[in-house]
């Protein structure tokens, strides 16, 4: 459903995760079939799989802003604010998206939640100083009533997780985020704090996928999503 809003001439921000992995290899089809698009991938993983796939790529320095993202989610609340960053992509996704005209999310039913901060908040820091930055958030998010553990995410050998960008991840145990909005601009502005994992007022309309069918969610304030 999401390649419904997909037109020739378009330029595209390509989300990471196995969601939007599938959507790039429906939207590679289409390209075999003679769609003609350009998309600025949110990672590594991503651009490799959209070369292998023949999807035709540029940057943001190429291109002035883009047409649409389709991305996936960690989670995503009844305003559509989002949790992102479980495959650690959060901050180029958050470009992008930020780019973009319109983001779409597309999800399954086990990424709707009544209130986001289940699934612990990725914050990527710079790997300097890191011990400050993490005491900072702790107390920026005390101060806004959120209290959890903070920990370094590991790459699956053990190692410290680095991002595409050379930062590290803190993922943020917080439980409940009752207000993403007041949150996402006290962590953006702790000195060390790269980009967290909230999306707040990005997307326009999540696509979901679920056991009735496929369902089209707009965002609240959406005029012509
Ligand atoms: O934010 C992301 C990557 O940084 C992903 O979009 C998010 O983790 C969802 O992934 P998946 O579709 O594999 O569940």
């Amino acid at each position: 459903m999401a390649l419904g809003f997909v037109e020739s001439g378009m330029r595209l921000g390509l989300g990471t995760g196995s969601t939007a992995s599938w959507f790039v290899r429906l939207l590679a089809e289409k390209v075999e079939a003679g769609l003609d698009v350009v998309g600025v991938p949110t990672s590594e993983a991503t651009a490799a799989l959209a070369r292998e796939l023949g999807v035709k790529l540029t940057t943001l320095e190429e291109v002035d802003g883009l047409d649409l993202t389709v991305d996936g989610a960690d989670e995503f609340d009844p305003a559509l604010n989002l949790v992102k960053g479980g495959g650690g992509a959060l901050l180029r996704e958050k470009i992008v998206a930020a780019d973009s005209a319109r983001m779409i999310v597309v999800a399954d039913e086990s990424k709707r939640v009544a209130a986001l901060g289940a699934f612990p908040l990725p914050i990527e820091v710079v790997t300097f100083g890191s011990g400050a930055t993490l005491r900072a958030i702790t107390g920026t998010a005390r101060d806004l009533g959120l209290t959890g553990s903070l920990v370094f995410r590991q790459a699956k050998d053990g190692s410290r997780f680095v991002t595409d960008q050379g930062n590290w991840i803190v993922d943020a145990s917080f439980r409940q985020i009752s207000a993403p909005e007041a949150l996402a601009p006290a962590l953006a502005a702790i000195p060390g704090v790269v980009e967290h994992g909230l999306f707040v007022g990005l997307a326009s309309c999540v696509i979901l996928a679920g056991r009735e069918g496929v369902e089209r969610i707009d965002a609240p304030s959406a005029v012509d999503a």
